[in-house]
C-alpha cells in the first residue's frame, strides 16, 4: 500500500464520489466559473474563444483545499476544450492563450496531472447532487446535451460500481468478495447517450493534441513553452479503477497495449497511479499453484466479470463510433474524410478495435484451469 495514508481519500475513486461535493470555487474565480458553466452556449454562439481572450489572468493564491484545486483544473479543463475545438476539427486553436495557458498549467503542476481535461476531472469530480434523494448531475457539461450528461453519469456510475472492488483491493478481505463486483451501469450508456451525437459532437470536445491528424503538431501553450505541447484526450482508458483491477487480478498487457495503457496512467492523480502500481503483484502465481477449487472459481468469477464488461465494452465502441462513422461516410458527411480522421483511432490515436481485442483476449488469458472439486 502508499505509504502515505494520509492521501486516502484522494486515493480511491470511489471516495471520491462520496467526497467531492465542492461545486463552487472563491468568489474570485467567478470568471472561470460562469464561463465553464455557459461553454455549450458559449461554444454554440462561437463567442468563447473571444470571452477567454478578454478573461483576466487570475493567480492561484485563493485557491486552498485539494477540492477546490480539483474544480479549479476541471473548469478550466472544460474552457479549454472549448477553445480548442469550438470550431470543430477542421479549425482547431493552435494556440493556448497566456491568461488561460498560464494558470492551467501552474495548476496541473500543483496537482500532478497533465493541463488537459482528464477522466479524472471530466468524471470523477464532475458531479453533484441534484437532490436529496441522492440523484446526481453533472457540474459542466460539453456540448452534446444529455448525450454528455449521460455519458459523464454512466462513467460515473461504473466508478461507484467499481468502489467495493476497489475497497477489497486494498483490504485484506479474501478476494472471492471482488465477484461481488457488478459492473452493470455501464448497460445505462444505450438509454442515454445518443451515437449520432456522441459521435458527431461529444467526442471531438474530448480529444487531444497527440496523434491526433487535425492537431498533429499538438498545442502551444504561451508563454509555457515555445514548442507544441502533444498530450492524449480524456479517454475511461484513464480509469484507474478498471487497472487497479488488472493490476491486483495479474491481467497482463503487452507491446503496444501495455504502452498505451501505461500512458494513460499518466493522466491519472499520482495517489491513483501508486495504488495500481502498489497492487501489482503475484496473486495469480500463489492461487495457480493451489489445489482450492473454491479459490480458483472466485478468482475465474472475478476475470469473467471484467471479460463481460470489456466484451460489453466492444459492442458499445461499435455502436457509438464505427457505425455512426461508417453512415456519415455513406452520406457524404461534408467533413469528408478529414473530418473523420478519430474514426478509426481511440482518444489515444490507437487503432480502436484492434487495441479493446487485444485487452479482451488478454483478460481471457488469465483464467486459470479449475482443479477438480476435492
Ligand atoms: C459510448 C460509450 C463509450 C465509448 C464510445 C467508448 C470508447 C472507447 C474507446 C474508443 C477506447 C479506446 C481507447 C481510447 O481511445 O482512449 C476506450 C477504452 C476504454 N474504455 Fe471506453 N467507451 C465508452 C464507455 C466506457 C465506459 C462507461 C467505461 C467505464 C468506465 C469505459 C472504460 C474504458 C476502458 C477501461 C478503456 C481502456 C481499455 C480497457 O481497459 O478495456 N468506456 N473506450
Amino acid at each position: 500500500l502508499p505509504s502515505d495514508l494520509s492521501d486516502l481519500p484522494r486515493w480511491l475513486p470511489f471516495t471520491i464520489l462520496f467526497l467531492l461535493l465542492q461545486t463552487k470555487l472563491p468568489d474570485y474565480y467567478e470568471v472561470w466559473m460562469d464561463i465553464a458553466c455557459n461553454l455549450t452556449h458559449l461554444i454554440e454562439s462561437r463567442t468563447l474563444r473571444d470571452v477567454v481572450q478578454k478573461m483576466p489572468e487570475l493567480s492561484l493564491h485563493h485557491l486552498h483545499s485539494h477540492r477546490e484545486l480539483r474544480l479549479a483544473h476541471l473548469a478550466l479543463g472544460v474552457i479549454t476544450m472549448g477553445y480548442v475545438w469550438q470550431e470543430g476539427q477542421m479549425a482547431p486553436a493552435q494556440v493556448l492563450p497566456r491568461n488561460l495557458a498560464v494558470p492551467y498549467c501552474l495548476l496541473s503542476q500543483k496537482l500532478g496531472l497533465p493541463p488537459i481535461l482528464v477522466y479524472a476531472d471530466v468524471v470523477l469530480a464532475n458531479w453533484k447532487l441534484k437532490d436529496p434523494n441522492g440523484n446526481i448531475e453533472v457540474i459542466f457539461s460539453l456540448p452534446g446535451g444529455e448525450t454528455c450528461s449521460g455519458f459523464i453519469i454512466v462513467s460515473m456510475l461504473v466508478e461507484k460500481a467499481a468502489g467495493p472492488g476497489i475497497m477489497v483491493c486494498t483490504s485484506t478481505v479474501p478476494i472471492f468478495h471482488i465477484s461481488t463486483l457488478r459492473l452493470a451501469p455501464v448497460v445505462y450508456v444505450t438509454a442515454h447517450v445518443d451515437p449520432t451525437i456522441f459521435h458527431a459532437t461529444l467526442r471531438i470536445f474530448l480529444s487531444g493534441w497527440r496523434d491526433n491528424p487535425m492537431l498533429p503538431n499538438g498545442l502551444v501553450y504561451e508563454d509555457i513553452s515555445d514548442e507544441p505541447v502533444l498530450l492524449s484526450g480524456g479517454s475511461a482508458g484513464q480509469s484507474s479503477s478498471i487497472q487497479c483491477f488488472d493490476a491486483l487480478l495479474c491481467v497482463r498487457h503487452y507491446d503496444e497495449t501495455a504502452a498505451f495503457l501505461a500512458r494513460m496512467r499518466e493522466y491519472m492523480p499520482a495517489p491513483h497511479q501508486r495504488l495500481i502500481h502498489s497492487l501489482s503483484g503475484s496473486l495469480r502465481d500463489f492461487i495457480m499453484p493451489c489445489s482450492n477449487p473454491d479459490l480458483c472459481r472466485s478468482y475465474n468469477s472475478c476475470i469473467t466479470a471484467l471479460l463481460d464488461l470489456r466484451n460489453y465494452h466492444i459492442n458499445t465502441v461499435a455502436k457509438y463510433v464505427l457505425v455512426p462513422a461508417h453512415h456519415a461516410r455513406l452520406s457524404g458527411c461534408p467533413l469528408g474524410g478529414v473530418g473523420m480522421a478519430l474514426d478509426s483511432r481511440g482518444a489515444g490515436g490507437s487503432n480502436i478495435m484492434g487495441f479493446l481485442k487485444t485487452v479482451r483476449n488478454n483478460t481471457q488469458k488469465a483464467l486459470i484451469a479449475e482443479p477438480q472439486d476435492m
